[in-house]
């Protein structure tokens, strides 16, 4: 897979060489490159804002350098063509559906922006010859895309075959498609038995595979419960039987 980054703050993205995604890019399982948006500048000051049309507070991204910063990361003539991710508050919402949808794909290149945003026209122009997808983490406020676009990486490249090791899952994770589906995770617990006075649940420690699904199950749902209700409605009916209903 693929993975172009374009940024005014390239430092950013030094959290990619560590961890599960730095070996998955020494693996070869991830190609990610990440591009200084000011080498498509020409002036002194290598200039990548104005003032905004209209009026209004703070600065807006020019056209120019993320047109041919476009032109040479993604260009019209590549045999393959790339799904280009923005990140905006106003985008629609990131979710672990859309990470699976991404990490199926050959090639992404995200669009770090800054100030109020990028010219209105740059996501026209570039959507004459790729997708261009806006893409909101949540309801609260950034400076700009890039942490967006880490936390986007991480959870679409976990989802790359490969990148987790065996012991990792995806198929339990809160949000993953199947029984796991709009269930938050329940909690977890390693040794020892007992930690100041305070003991693992007698039903961890039993060897009953079958009671320790029960009781992860009732557990993830009494958090749902109580952390994220609006979840449980999505939960399709047939898949609680009578003793969920009880939880
Ligand atoms: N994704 C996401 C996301 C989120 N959930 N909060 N904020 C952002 C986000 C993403 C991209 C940019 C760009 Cl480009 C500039 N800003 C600053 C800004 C703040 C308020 C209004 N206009 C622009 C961004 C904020």
């Amino acid at each position: 897979m693929r993975l172009d980054i374009i940024t005014i703050f390239p430092e950013y993205f030094a959290p990619l060489e560590v961890s599960l995604l730095g070996k998955a890019r020494r693996a070869g399982l991830l190609d990610v490159s990440v591009h200084d948006l000011r080498s498509w500048t020409h002036d002194r000051h290598r200039t990548v804002d104005d003032t905004p049309y209209g009026g209004g507070p703070g600065m807006v991204m020019k056209p120019e350098p993320w047109g041919e910063a476009l032109d040479a990361v993604a260009p019209p003539t590549a045999e393959a063509t790339p799904r280009l991710v923005v990140p905006t508050p106003s985008g629609r919402p990131f979710t672990q559906a859309m990470a699976a949808e991404y990490a199926a794909r050959p090639w992404l290149v995200f669009a770090c922006g800054r100030y109020e945003g990028i010219d209105r026209r740059v996501y026209d122009e570039a959507a004459t010859r790729m997708p261009v997808d806006e893409v909101s983490l949540g309801d609260f406020v950034l400076a700009g895309g890039e942490v967006a676009v880490l936390v986007m990486i991480e959870a679409i490249s976990r989802l790359v075959p490969g990148v987790l090791g065996n012991r990792e899952s995806v198929t339990d994770d809160s949000f993953a498609p199947g029984a796991m589906e709009s269930l938050l995770e329940g909690p977890v617990y390693t040794k020892p038995p007992v930690w100041r006075e305070r003991a693992v649940p007698d039903v961890l420690l039993s060897g009953h595979h079958g009671a320790i699904a029960r009781w992860r199950r009732d557990e993830a749902l009494r958090r749902t419960a109580a952390h994220r209700p609006e979840l449980l409605a999505r939960l399709d009916p047939a898949a609680l039987d009578k003793h969920d209903r009880k939880v």
